[in-house]
């Protein structure tokens, strides 16, 4: 299927749609996506707190056109005139596809029940979706995110954990005391908790194999740093977006008694994730 950009589609001929915030677009959302067809969309309610994939960032996981809509904007209004705004805006609109706990509207008084009185078309409604009998959902995934517990992420996300940033100017240490590296400014996506992991780094869709610093850097300046050491690559950017993808927490944050003990720990951690690459 190719991918759909809601800018190129035209919104009359969709007649099924999924709602939800969809922060993380993870395995149950993508459950949700399967009984889209062929005519589907996703209706994205955008709280202001997504940050596992945030702002038009979903679109990546998906096929299906996304159309957003600002829940300031319509959490006040009544199940019908809810209900009337999406057949509005959709006006081919026969299905509606929604999870076991969707809820809606003034005071998110109105859900399932609720819908398929006041829809006159199908209303699909998924049971909630599990992983090893724990239940998945985005609230869930930040927390492993923020433990550092990446591979559980992951699994839950049934991808590897990405977030976008720019490569901005670092201390200038790395490549003469240590490694060298590519120093990153974050915006909106949330950061694994402080430590070292492996990552996948990607410059102009250029896939690298990398380790990423992420916390104070207690041995130089104390300041907060995002770096990644591409490995076996001398490679230096900035003013340049680049993304990582997140695979395994290495270790924590740590503070050293001088400058070479650093320089071993971090050459211990290429090599760790060296026997994980190659
Ligand atoms: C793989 C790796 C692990 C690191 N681990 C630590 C650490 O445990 N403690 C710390 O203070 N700094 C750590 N750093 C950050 C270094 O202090 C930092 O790279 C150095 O200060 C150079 O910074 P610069 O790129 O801004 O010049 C690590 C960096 C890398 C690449
Ligand atoms: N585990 C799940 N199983 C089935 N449906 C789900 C599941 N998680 C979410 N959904 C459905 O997916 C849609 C998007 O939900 P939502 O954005 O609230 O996801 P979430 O992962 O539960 O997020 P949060 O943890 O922030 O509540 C909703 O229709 C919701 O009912």
């Amino acid at each position: 299927m190719m991918k759909s950009s809601s800018t190129l589609v035209n919104k009359n001929t969709i007649d099924t749609i999924a709602i939800g915030g969809f922060d993380g677009m993870h395995i149950a959302h993508q459950e949700l996506f399967k009984n889209l067809g062929k005519n589907g969309a996703i209706v994205c309610i955008e709280t202001g707190y997504a940050n596992l994939t945030p702002k038009s960032y979903r679109q990546e996981y998906t096929n299906y056109p996304i159309y957003y809509y600002i829940l300031e904007n319509i959490k006040k209004l009544e199940g019908i005139e809810f209900v009337k705004l999406l057949k509005e805006e959709f006006t081919s609109l026969k299905k509606i596809v929604i999870g076991f706990d969707f809820c809606f509207g003034k005071n998110r008084k109105y859900c399932i029940d609720e819908l398929k009185k006041i829809f006159d078309g199908e209303v699909v409604v998924i049971s909630e979706i599990k992983f090893d009998n724990y239940p998945i959902h985005s609230r869930h995934i930040r927390e492993f995110i923020k433990d550092g517990n990446i591979q559980k992420a992951n699994k839950f996300l049934g991808k590897e954990y990405k977030i976008y940033g720019v490569a901005i100017k670092g201390q200038g240490l790395g490549k003469s005391d240590f490694v060298p590296t590519i120093n990153l400014r974050i915006d909106d996506f949330l950061l694994p908790k402080d430590g070292v992991y492996i990552t996948k780094t990607y410059i102009d869709n250029i896939e690298y194999n990398s380790v990423t610093f992420i916390g104070n850097r207690k041995t130089t300046d104390n300041s907060f740093a995002i770096e990644t050491h591409i490995l076996n690559k001398d490679i230096h950017f900035e003013n340049i977006n680049i993304s990582i993808k997140f695979i395994e927490k290495i270790r924590d944050n740590k503070k050293f008694n001088d400058f070479i003990e650093l320089k071993n720990q971090i050459l211990e951690d290429i090599n760790y994730a060296k026997k994980y690459f190659y």
